[in-house]
């Protein structure tokens, strides 16, 4: 982590594990509340340099040896307050006597992880206003823990709900604005859930307050090598309802990287939807073809960091079969390697639109598109804020380009599973049928590949929700290359 001190008299925060030294006066630093202030560095790496929440914060956890009930705290904090930064901002602005744009960003931070602990947690109003205040405190100096002080204690004059009932858009003129409000989502990506389910308010509603809850941490099982059942035994977790291959573990059970399955390569950390979208591929009946119908290998176009990869290549490995594995970016490339060690996999570095493979010569491919990941938004705490409109267009262009290609890519009678972990109908529906206008591939019935899966609408496509099959939002459709 990069230092923390905005003063060039203050000095640095010794580093841990060592005991600090006490010292007094404003400047001394804040220790005896690990978890906060960890907290507290995380969000300020999220704003001032674009970094991810659930990157930094486990690897500082990890160096400080935050453990136990600092180490819950912490992450409950920074995630909350990270997914929550929208309706936080706008009850921290009605307490401010001067718009956002004017507050310093780290006392911003500050308001933010106080405000979050007010309105969010069962954290005493006292302790939250306290603790935070002594952080900016011992941070930023006098002046701007006044202040912090003043906006906070007014903000702990009402409680959530009184503040929206106060601060939302009205539900009558503006339902849609409303529950993007109230669940703390912006408004552009509630208007596109709300128009993948069918633009009804009562879905929407319970769209958005599963999104905006923690999620489980789910597991695979490594295909022939450990069961779901022992897998779950093994975790304490639970078996998953659909995947044959799952695990659920509890909202915060730890960091799932330390599973002794998981450092074992006998499972990884994948959501349930991921795993259901590439059984999918494995599950399409194929059609014979040039090559005689054979079903031996497998592309996964866009592969980085492997998560489903992993498992297509277990899967494909029990047949004699193996897996290319394309990704464009070296480090993401690796991440597949380490991810597949041990499973029949080529791990190609490239452009999946210029790969250099001849036409026709795979048996099924994977397009695990890179996409606007507005359905995985409850894993990737700060990412609503970060996502603007924009990003759709540019996405769906590529989304078209490398399916396409794979049509072309795969023999004819195979098939190609169209994947991406978002619900908007340009990025879903709209690449999907586009493509099959033009190529005249055969959109297949992708609910039938999704057994035992309730409520998956009319299809052919499937659009999972966390709110209906406790996944990510994941899009799956699966198209035939005509023989
Ligand atoms: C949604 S992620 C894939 C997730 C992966 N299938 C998994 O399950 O772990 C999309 C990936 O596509 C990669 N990518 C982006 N553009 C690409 C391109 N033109 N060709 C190949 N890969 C690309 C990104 O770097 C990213 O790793």
């Amino acid at each position: 982590m990069t230092g923390h001190s905005r003063g060039a008299s203050k000095p640095s925060r010794p580093s841990r594990p060592h005991p600090p030294k006490r010292r007094t006066g404003p400047s001394r630093p804040p220790v005896e509340d690990p978890a906060r202030l960890a907290a507290l560095e995380t969000l300020r790496a999220v704003r001032q340099r674009d970094a991810y929440a659930n990157l930094v914060l486990p690897q500082m956890l990890r160096d400080r040896r935050i453990t136990g009930r600092d180490a819950a705290l912490a992450t409950e904090l920074t995630y909350g307050a990270s997914r929550a930064q929208g309706l936080l901002d706008a009850v921290i602005e009605a307490c401010s006597d001067r718009p956002l744009s004017e507050v310093d960003g780290s006392a911003l931070d500050a308001l933010r992880l106080g405000t979050y602990q007010l309105l969010r947690t069962r954290i005493p109003s006292h302790a939250a206003v306290a603790s935070t205040v002594d952080l900016v405190r011992a941070e930023l100096g006098s002046g701007v823990a006044g202040f912090v002080n003043a906006v906070l204690r007014r903000v702990a004059e009402q409680d959530e709900a009184a503040w929206v009932d106060e601060l939302a858009p009205d539900p009558d003129t503006d339902p849609i604005g409303n529950l993007a409000f109230t669940h703390a989502h912006p408004r552009w990506i509630a208007q596109a859930f709300a128009e993948a389910l069918g633009s009804r308010e009562e879905p929407l509603k319970l769209a958005l307050a599963a999104d905006d809850a923690r999620p489980a941490v789910h597991l695979v099982a490594r295909p022939g090598e450990v069961s779901a059942d022992e897998l779950a035994a093994i975790t304490g977790g639970d078996v998953a309802p659909y995947s044959p291959y799952g695990v659920h573990l509890e909202a915060g059970a730890g960091d799932p990287g330390d599973l002794e399955p998981v450092r074992e390569r006998l499972a990884n950390v994948q959501d349930e939807g991921s795993q259901l979208c590439a059984l999918a591929l494995t599950r399409a009946s194929l059609e014979g073809g040039d090559n005689g119908g054979t079903d031996d290998r497998w592309l996964d176009l866009c592969a980085g960091p492997g998560g489903k990869a992993a498992l297509l290549a277990a899967l494909v490995g029990l047949e004699g079969g193996e897996l290319i594995a394309v990704e464009k970016a070296p480090h993401r490339a690796e991440l597949v390697r380490k991810l597949t060690s041990g499973l029949p996999v080529t791990v190609e570095v490239a452009d999946g639109l210029e790969t250099g493979f001849v036409e026709g010569a795979f048996d099924r491919v994977l397009v695990d598109a890179p996409c606007t990941g507005l359905g995985a938004l409850r894993r990737r705490p700060e990412a609503r804020w970060r996502r603007q409109p924009a990003d759709v267009g540019t996405l769906t262009k590529l989304q078209r380009e490398l399916l396409t290609e794979a049509l072309r890519l795969v023999r004819p009678g195979g098939v190609v599973a169209y994947v991406v972990c978002s619900p908007h109908l340009s990025e879903t529906v709209g690449v999907v049928t586009d493509v099959a206008r033009r190529t005249g591939a055969e959109v297949l019935d992708t609910r039938e590949l999704f057994p035992g899966v309730p409520d998956l609408g009319e299809g052919p496509h499937v659009q999972l929700w966390p709110h209906l099959h406790g996944t990510d939002a994941m899009f799956c459709a699966v198209l035939r290359r005509p023989v």
